[in-house]
């Protein structure tokens, strides 16, 4: 395999990674702003979330990054090579699955890989048989490969989809919304594959518009918003940064909500017998007391981890929109 980075030493200082990205930016002719300014980085060896609602210019990206479309201004490196003009020489290392595969409804899942991997100019016709039955057995279709890729269920498509991403070995998989409209077994399959497949260290770059599938599989993030950048770097980080909900558990929950408020904590909400609020900016071991003194029956007092929703709903102010 050639080391793109050592014939042309990384222009952009970002090291390691495997994708950078730099002002990147996308205006479509009909004016819209789609990515805006795009500072991107990221590291060999993660899987990384690139989080977003519809729309926030996820696909857009993507396509800029795979060389399909130029960008209006700035720049996108991948595997230190800049694209789209280095395409031809970074693209052989890239498995992607970008908008669903395109399937012959009319062949057999494997007749479907072999034909996608003759029309490859760089896959060896001599091993093809075999890196065929390979890439099946790796996504689970050893046994569903001589059936008609039409009676294929979604999620064997995309499996199929993967499956053919797969057919050489990869330094970087891209994968567009890899469990849209799967049924959440066909999802956790998907996240299960996509964990397995970064266990060998590939670097697998997914985007999503759901926050637990990003805080399931990912290591690192990068969350969009209107073709902005949030923020971005390792899932733990992103959560770290945002206090979780103060959460007490006790028989008196009218009160516990009164004292709470008193206490200057917001968005208090009962259910069963927890109270759970957004705490205010003090020593939480205060709020604590003052419950206790006020002869509310303490039986749980703690803080929720705060999950990666908390976090962009900290970041960009606004609730995050999954139904689009
Ligand atoms: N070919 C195009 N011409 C004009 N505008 C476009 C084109 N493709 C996308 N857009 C617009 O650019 C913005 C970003 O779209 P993009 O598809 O990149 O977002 P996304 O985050 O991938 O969303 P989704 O999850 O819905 O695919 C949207 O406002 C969209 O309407």
């Amino acid at each position: 395999m050639d080391e793109p980075s050592a014939t042309e030493p990384d222009p952009q200082g970002a090291g390691d990674s495997v994708i950078a990205t730099r002002a990147l930016t996308k205006r479509y002719r009909g004016g819209q702003l789609a990515v805006d300014g795009l500072d991107l980085t990221v590291p060999a060896g993660s899987v990384f979330g690139f989080l977003g609602p519809n729309g926030s210019g996820k696909t857009t990206t993507i396509r800029m990054l795979m060389g399909l479309i130029g960008p209006t201004s700035g720049t996108a490196h991948v595997l230190g090579r800049p694209m789209p003009r280095a395409a031809r020489a970074v693209l052989p290392h890239v498995g992607a699955l970008i908008e669903g595969p395109a399937l012959y409804g009319f062949l057999s899942g494997r007749d479907n890989l072999i034909r996608y991997d003759a029309a490859d100019p760089t896959s060896d016709p001599r091993t093809r048989r075999t890196r065929v039955a390979t890439a099946l057995d790796r996504v689970g279709l050893a046994a569903a490969g001589g059936k008609k890729a039409k009676a294929y269920s979604l999620g064997m498509k995309q499996r199929l989809g993967l499956a053919a991403a797969l057919l050489q070995p990869r330094r970087l998989l891209v994968l567009d919304e890899p469990t849209n409209g799967l049924d959440p077994q066909g999802m956790r399959e998907i996240r299960a594959l996509v964990r397995e497949l970064a266990s060998d260290g590939t670097t697998v770059f997914l985007s999503s518009h759901l926050l637990d599938e990003i805080e399931q599989v990912c290591t690192h993030a990068a969350v969009m918003a209107q073709g902005r950048l949030i923020t971005q770097g390792p899932v733990a980080d992103l959560a770290a940064g945002t206090r979780g909900r103060l959460a007490v558990t006790t028989p008196d929950t009218g009160e516990a909500a009164r004292v709470l408020k008193e206490q200057g904590a917001t968005d208090v909400v009962v259910t069963d017998d927890l109270v759970t609020a957004e705490p205010p900016d003090r020593d939480l071991a205060e709020l604590n007391a003052a419950l206790v003194t006020a002869g509310v029956r303490v039986r749980g007092f703690g803080v929720e981890r705060p999950s990666l929703e908390d976090a962009f709903v900290a970041l960009t102010g606004e609730g995050f929109d999954v139904a689009g």
